[in-house]
């Protein structure tokens, strides 16, 4: 039995309800969950975190606590992306980004009900009365409408924030609360402010494109948009100046700046740009320079700006950006002088620091792990879904659903080239360039009139970027092995995400937010893991002799279950599969003194080799000793009735969908398995091809007596094995023959793989497609073939 307990915060600090919620799930899941909040006062925020607690006896329960809590937590912050907090500028980790999940063994710590450590450190106590809600476990959805209702209802004017974009009159004081946040009723209506802020970005984003030549100019956008860069006042730089420091970091209204000496060896390039900061238009010639620092393996870039100085006033408990200075432009900003000091006045300068220093040491303390760290600074990790970073249109295949959390839109896209296994909700921002398929999706949901489904909480934390990024950092020869993210990893980034010098604060910025998606990638993976587990177990009941793996290592896709897993032909209709020989050999010593034995009483060669490998060619019938035979298991015509005894494994391959590897060793010749299916006519093949209901990349034609007169197909669409998975290559390591065992009716033999060549462990198995069908249906087709072999015809069918 396993106590866990999982804490939550905020870290925008304002949709958490204030009475504890107290949700208890029974049943299946044999767990009680405690989702408790309280109003901390640590000394920057007076954030709110919202505690879970649970007892749970299984891995199962313990998923489905992690899901309740991510989704409460999902619907307390989802929209908190247009809110700013005053003081609070460094939050730039938005809308359920800011979640902060952990879990950990409760049984090692003893708590006092009351009396919760905080993730800051400081302990935290509550008064409320605890409202209740019973859930039951095996409705999630259901749970979920309750869970949602009780945060509705405890959202009250008082701990909401107005979105940063809406046009609301200036804070008065009696609007603030305790913490000094302004509040305002959310609404439906704040959609739209929503929409509104992404717009208005998308026209700074617009006017610094303009930009072409200058590679820092997105990194300025990705550091404007994230509040990353900031203006100080005037009076902040020379004061900086006067100290002879040559960085400030000083925090004003979202508003501040570091300034650096520019050093005039420095290379420089030269852009127009127009940048639009809130109200204030700033139209300046833009100088950047890199200096480089290559032990410390960093650079950073200084912007300046003449023609601007930004100062700051406060007016109505506000500080608010006044673009009061214009003065005559020059080119430099030289802070080592008196003669640059007057030069100084007239120019503001921005910096863009260095994001990612290994020297930093709260970095190398935040991840030790170097494949982490590597991770973190290449990839940039997870990258702002803002405009800039939206997907491209045409990646996209469909829009099939969408979900409003808490004000933020977000929709269900199936990618173009993607399985659905990559599915992922998105928010409006990712997909801004992609409103025409948006427009699309709403006018086929009016006519389609698609169900909203629910959408578990958890999964609007991943997007697609996200997971293939995690999937492709992590993924070895053997199989997906995710980072294990430890409590105090969260908490140490937590901690210190406002502290030091600003590129410290975005490194951990950057760390938290990959944590929190390690965090709901490996809920995913547990969940799929499971999943594919239990098929795993499904399918090798039907196997003797041979185990079948399941893995998936390339994305999140549950099993494949396409279709019933069955071990033998599944006759249609009135089809009768014989099964009663009318004749068997006498030979002795087990066939291995043969006087007629089958395949010579058939005219056939003999099949197989003392090691019961296959020795004739492909096209060669095989007539196998059957039950009204002599001999005994033993006997080497005995092959393809024993069953495989080859370890496989169904995996998912990086190019086409499900496939099937070997597990071991393949000798050449060795018997691999039996193509299974439901045994049709030609006609209802032709009826299921027509109306859809069967693929015609599913169906071999029993076409080896007769390839024009042959009366049935094996179709594999509805009741297969695992050699459905088996997939096309025009240089295949595995053949097909017909075999007559127990039926000899000739239109109906068994179709066995053999194994081409010797195969080494991991090799996919492949067959080759064009030996499944006749040559009519070969020319109606052309897929295009992506087995990449030097012989490759470029298509199959
Ligand atoms: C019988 S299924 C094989 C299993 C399949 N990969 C899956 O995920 O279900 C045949 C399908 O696999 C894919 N496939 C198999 N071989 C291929 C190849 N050489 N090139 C491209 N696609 C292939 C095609 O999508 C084809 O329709």
């Amino acid at each position: 039995m396993q106590q866990l307990r999982a804490c939550v915060c905020d870290t925008s600090m304002s949709r958490l309800p204030t009475a504890p919620i107290l949700v208890k799930s029974e049943t299946e899941y044999n767990f009680e969950f405690q989702l408790l909040t309280w109003n901390t006062h640590v000394p920057y925020s007076g954030n709110r975190f919202l505690v879970g607690q649970a007892t749970t006896h299984t891995s199962k329960s313990r998923v489905k606590f992690l899901e309740i809590v991510t989704y409460c937590l999902v619907l307390t912050s989802s929209s908190l992306c247009t809110h700013s907090v005053k003081d609070h500028s460094y939050h730039s980790l938005k809308s359920v980004d800011n979640l902060y999940i952990m879990s950990d063994d409760l049984s090692k710590n003893s708590y006092e009900d009351d009396q919760v450590p905080s993730t800051s450190g400081v302990t935290t106590s509550h008064s409320s009365t605890p409202e209740i809600i019973n859930c039951s476990a095996n409705n999630l959805d259901i749970e979920n409408d309750k869970i949602t209702e009780v945060i509705r209802r405890s959202i009250t004017p008082s701990n909401i924030i107005e979105p940063s974009g809406s046009n609301k009159k200036n804070t008065s004081k009696s609007d603030l609360n305790s913490s000094g946040i302004k509040v305002v009723r959310c609404s439906e209506q704040s959609l739209d402010n929503v929409d509104a802020a992404i717009f208005n970005a998308e026209n700074v984003l617009k006017s610094i494109k303009k930009s072409p030549i200058n590679p820092k100019s997105s990194m300025l956008k990705d550091l404007y948009l994230s509040n990353a860069v900031k203006i100080v006042s005037k009076d902040d730089v020379i004061a900086s100046y006067n100290k002879g420091k040559n960085s400030i970091t000083k925090k004003t209204q979202n508003v501040s700046s570091r300034i650096i000496n520019n050093d005039n060896s420095s290379s420089r390039m030269e852009t127009d740009v127009d940048i639009d900061i809130g109200n204030m238009n700033i139209n300046p010639h833009i100088y950047t320079e890199e200096q480089s620092n290559d032990s410390l393996n960093s650079t950073s870039t200084t912007i300046a700006i003449p023609n601007l100085v930004v100062s700051t006033s406060k007016t109505n408990n506000r500080e608010e950006i006044n673009p009061e200075h214009s003065i005559p432009s020059t080119s430099n900003c030289d802070m080592s002088s008196d003669k640059s000091k007057s030069k100084f006045k007239d120019t503001a300068s921005i910096t863009i620091p260095s994001i990612f220093e290994i020297g930093d040491p709260s970095y190398s303390f935040i991840v030790s792990d170097s494949k982490i760290q590597d991770y973190i600074k290449n990839a940039k990790m997870i990258e702002p879904d803002n405009i800039e970073n939206a997907y491209d249109p045409t990646e996209i295949d469909e829009i099939i659903n969408h979900e409003i959390i808490f004000g933020t839109r977000y929709y269900l896209v199936k990618w173009k080239n993607w399985s659905k296994g990559f599915n992922t909700w998105e928010r409006i921002g990712a997909l801004y360039k992609s409103q025409n398929r948006i427009l699309q999706y709403v006018k086929k949901k009016k006519t389609d009139k698609i169900r909203h489904g629910k959408v578990n909480g958890i999964e609007l934390m991943m997007s697609r970027k996200i997971i293939s990024k995690l999937f492709d950092n992590f993924r070895t020869e053997t199989g997906l092995s995710l980072p294990a993210i430890l409590p105090e990893n969260i908490n140490g980034v937590f901690n210190d995400l406002d502290v030091g010098p600003i590129q410290s604060q975005l490194l951990r910025t950057q760390c938290f937010r990959y944590f929190l998606a390690s965090v709901s990638l490996g809920h995913f993976r547990q969940k799929q893991l499971i999943k594919l587990r239990q098929w795993e177990i499904d399918i090798n009941v039907m196997t003797q002799g041979y185990q079948i793996k399941v893995e998936n290592n390339m994305d999140l896709e549950g099993p494949p279950e396409l279709f019933a897993y069955v071990s033998d032909y599944v006759p249609h209709r009135n089809i009768i599969i014989p099964d009663d020989p009318p004749i068997g050999c006498t030979c002795k010593r087990n066939c291995q003194s043969p006087e007629e034995c089958c395949y010579e009483m058939s005219g056939c060669l003999k099949a197989y080799n003392k090691h019961k490998n296959i020795i004739v060619a492909p096209g060669n019938p095989i007539f196998e000793c059957n039950k009204k035979c002599r001999c005994t298991n033993s006997c080497t015509n005995r092959v393809v009735q024993l069953g495989s005894k080859v370890n496989i494994c169904i995996y998912k391959t990086r190019k086409y969908g499900w496939g099937v590897k070997s597990a071991q060793h393949i000798q050449k010749g060795q018997f691999v398995g039996k193509y299974i299916g439901e045994i049709i006519t030609v006609k209802e093949s032709e009826i299921r091809l027509n109306n859809g209901s069967s693929l015609l990349d599913n169906m071999w034609n029993l076409d080896f007596d007769d390839s024009q007169n042959y009366k049935y197909i094996i179709d594999g669409t509805h009741f297969a094995n695992f050699t459905y998975f088996i997939n096309h290559s025009c240089d295949a390591n595995l053949n097909v023959y017909a075999v007559w065992i127990n039926c000899l009716d000739r239109n109906l033999p068994e179709l066995a793989l053999f194994a081409s060549r010797d195969i080494s462990a991991g090799e996919q198995l492949t067959t080759d497609y064009f030996s499944r069908i006749s040559e009519d249906t070969l020319k109606k087709s052309g897929t295009k073939c992506q087995c990449d072999m030097k012989n490759c015809q470029g298509y199959y069918f």
